[in-house]
């Protein structure tokens, strides 16, 4: 392949409803999205994608601007350079980058789009690139904290009765027996989690060893990104699996984490790892160990659901991800929705990984745009 030029969009997106986490309220969703024109054996074609990076630096260390200038700065000129010597390929894309420390998620946007290009060159689609034999995968939910009980039951009252198959509850100090107890005790059935976003530290152990009472499928990174040891230690505090999101930064990093006993349980993220190869090599380690894993969101667009679903149909993915419909965030998508039918979500079987924006919904979206020029 033969990367031509790449336009880097940013998109300004409301949110339907605003996203309370232990960290942040969100009401819109600033995204970047790549268009990746490349020559691929005199074909051309345009791959997408798409960056899990929030506007300020409060869920990681990366941000908006600075995956903007990183990527403009070093990435996209690294492969510019990299082609000159040989062919580019989606697989030697973190080679050539390989220099530059960090970034993982500037790095994973840039690999979806060359990814992306590849396969639809190839007229593959990632589902059978990965040997995806599902066609569809279940559906869980994230709910954000709520501004009261009466209102996190209403609220989940209305996923249940759209077929979400999972719910997750968003807590914090301050807002998590007595949310968890409620939705438990109005539901007794549903499988259900909660995530805190590195709200807790060891000082809390007894606190959320309380969570043990509600039959939760799983605790997502109650403590700090760097608390792998103390991951471990609350771990044989609690009944409930401890899960890590954060902490899992790439394929070492989970294998460090389950080597310690810090998670029985990986939140896969494939921006958060550096992209979908590195999510699909934490997916081989995770089974190799007996480690159940499932694919978290960044409130992607249709763009960056479509990779997303297919990745989940991996045999590994026995737990229902944080993959909703379209609607669980955008009232719009940039692309074709996708739609929760019988509390699942289709695995997408059309040539590439990214669902293609539609012109119109991007221009739309795009608060600002411009081109880098191999
Ligand atoms: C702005 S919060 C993004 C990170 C959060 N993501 C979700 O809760 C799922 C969001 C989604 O469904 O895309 C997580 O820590 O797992
Ligand atoms: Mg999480």
């Amino acid at each position: 392949m033969r990367i031509r030029h790449v336009a880097l969009h940013t998109l300004d997106l409301p949110l339907v409803a605003p996203f309370t986490t232990s960290f942040s309220t969100q009401t819109h969703r600033r995204v970047l999205v790549l268009e990746l024109h490349a020559d691929v054996d005199g074909v051309e074609v345009v791959g997408w994608g798409e960056c899990g990076a929030l506007t300020e630096p409060v869920y990681s260390e990366e941000y908006l601007a600075g995956v903007i200038d990183v990527t403009t700065s070093y990435l996209l000129p690294m492969l510019f350079a990299a082609q000159e010597r040989a062919p580019l390929t989606a697989e030697t894309v973190a080679h050539h980058l390989e220099r530059i420390v960090g970034h993982r998620m500037a790095k994973a946007a840039v690999e979806m789009a060359v990814l992306d290009a590849q396969l639809r060159a190839a007229r593959v689609s990632f589902a059978d690139h990965l040997g995806v034999t599902r066609d569809r995968v279940p559906s869980g939910v994230s709910v954000g904290i709520q501004d009261s009980i009466p209102q996190l039951l209403d609220t989940v009252q209305g996923y249940l009765d759209e077929g979400y198959v999972r719910i997750k509850l968003k807590i914090k100090p301050g807002w998590d027996l007595d949310p968890v107890r409620a939705v438990r005790e109005a539901h007794p059935d549903v499988p259900l989690q909660v995530d805190a976003n590195a709200a807790y530290t060891l000082v809390d152990a007894n606190h959320l060893a309380k969570l043990d009472a509600f039959d939760l499928l799983l605790i997502e990174q109650p403590l700090a990104e760097d608390d792998l040891r103390q991951h471990a230690e609350l771990a044989t505090r609690m009944r409930t699996p401890m899960c890590l999101d954060e902490s899992v930064v790439s394929a070492t990093a989970a294998a460090d984490a389950i080597a310690l006993g810090a998670a029985q349980v990986i939140n896969i993220k494939p921006s958060r790892v550096g992209g979908y190869l590195e999510a699909r090599r934490i997916h081989d380690l995770a089974c190799a160990h007996g480690i159940a894993v499932w694919c978290g969101g960044m409130l992607e667009t249709g763009i960056g659901r479509a990779a997303n679903a297919a990745l989940a149909g991996l045999p590994g993915f026995t737990l229902p991800g944080d993959i909703s419909a379209s609607d669980r965030f955008y009232a719009e998508d940039i692309t074709e929705p996708f739609v929760i039918e019988d509390g699942h979500i289709a695995i997408p079987r059309e040539p590439g990984l990214a669902r293609v924006p539609d012109p119109d919904r991007l221009a739309a979206a795009t608060a600002s745009s411009f081109q880098v020029e191999a």
